[in-house]
């Protein structure tokens, strides 16, 4: 039978192993996170690039949307990480904050952008695309620097300034281009189905968006002082203790 002493020995070396296995996933994780803020930085400063050269080549916002819109649906699409990035831990934010805002833009880029063509040329969907692409260039810049220890302030002070006048314009735009979707919606009938059927449900996609709309006026508050807690925390050092998820 192990003496206490082998005992005690061979608990130090699981230990041991167990705490390299941790620190091995942890830098696998910081690696992971970085080159992911990297490309989502470099994916929404192409697509910025990209539009300004439409714009100065074409003097319209006419066609901008099919212009950059593979680019916009693979970066948008790829966000959808972050959800996860949350649940697993390896970012320390609301899953509940990140997931509304990561399903708003995924259904506007899907659901409304590029189902609805005749809404393509609105000029609600550059104010929105505008909007999206200076937030998350900030935003994936902020974390990339920051998790590389050299966050210079001026990114900083955008990350945690801009979305104070950027997030009201952006959900502007958003909301203008369902708004603007509606009468072809309710013209065609897409994604919607109509009784009698053999499973015995109706869908409106219609009244669905009327009801999308709605819920903006609860859940847009929610990430904007989500937002505004966290600049009172990251620009004012204050505590701030975030509710459960
Ligand atoms: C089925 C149909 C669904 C339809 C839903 C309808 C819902 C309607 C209501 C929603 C309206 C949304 C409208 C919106 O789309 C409009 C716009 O976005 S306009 C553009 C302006 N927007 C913004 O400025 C907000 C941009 N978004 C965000 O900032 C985030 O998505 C958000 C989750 C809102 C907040 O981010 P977060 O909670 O992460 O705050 P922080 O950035 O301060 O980070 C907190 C800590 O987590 C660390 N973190 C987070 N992500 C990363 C990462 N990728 N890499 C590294 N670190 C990360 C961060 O560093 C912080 O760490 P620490 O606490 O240590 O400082």
């Amino acid at each position: 039978m192990a003496s206490s002493e082998e005992d005690g020995g061979s608990n130090s070396s699981v230990e041991e192993k167990e705490n390299s296995k941790k620190k091995r996933l942890g830098a696998l994780a910081t690696a992971w996170i970085i080159f992911y803020n990297i490309t989502m930085t470099a994916g929404w400063l192409v697509l910025a690039i990209a539009m300004v050269r439409f714009y100065m080549q074409k003097g319209t916002h006419k066609g901008l949307y099919r212009s950059i819109q593979k680019t916009l649906k693979f970066f948008q699409t790829f966000a959808v990480l972050e959800v996860v990035h949350c649940m697993v831990g390896i970012v320390r934010t609301s899953v509940l904050v990140t997931g509304v805002q990561v399903c708003s833009r995924t259904f506007m880029v899907w659901f409304i952008t590029h189902s609805i063509k005749q809404i393509q040329n609105e000029e609600s969907v550059v104010l929105y695309l505008v909007v999206w692409t200076v937030t998350e260039i900030t935003r994936y810049s902020f974390y990339t620097f920051n998790l590389l220890n050299h966050l210079p302030y001026f990114i900083k002070w955008a990350r945690y300034n801009l979305f104070i006048v950027l997030y009201p314009v952006g959900v502007a735009g958003e909301l203008l281009t369902i708004y603007a979707a509606l009468p072809f919606v309710k013209k065609t009938g897409m994604f919607s189905v109509r009784l009698p059927n053999k499973y015995n449900v109706s869908f409106d996609y219609y009244y669905f968006l009327i009801i999308i709309m709605l819920s903006y006026i609860p859940l847009f508050p929610q990430l904007y002082f989500h937002m505004l807690r966290q600049r009172r925390r990251v620009l004012y050092g204050e505590v701030i203790v975030e509710k459960d998820d």
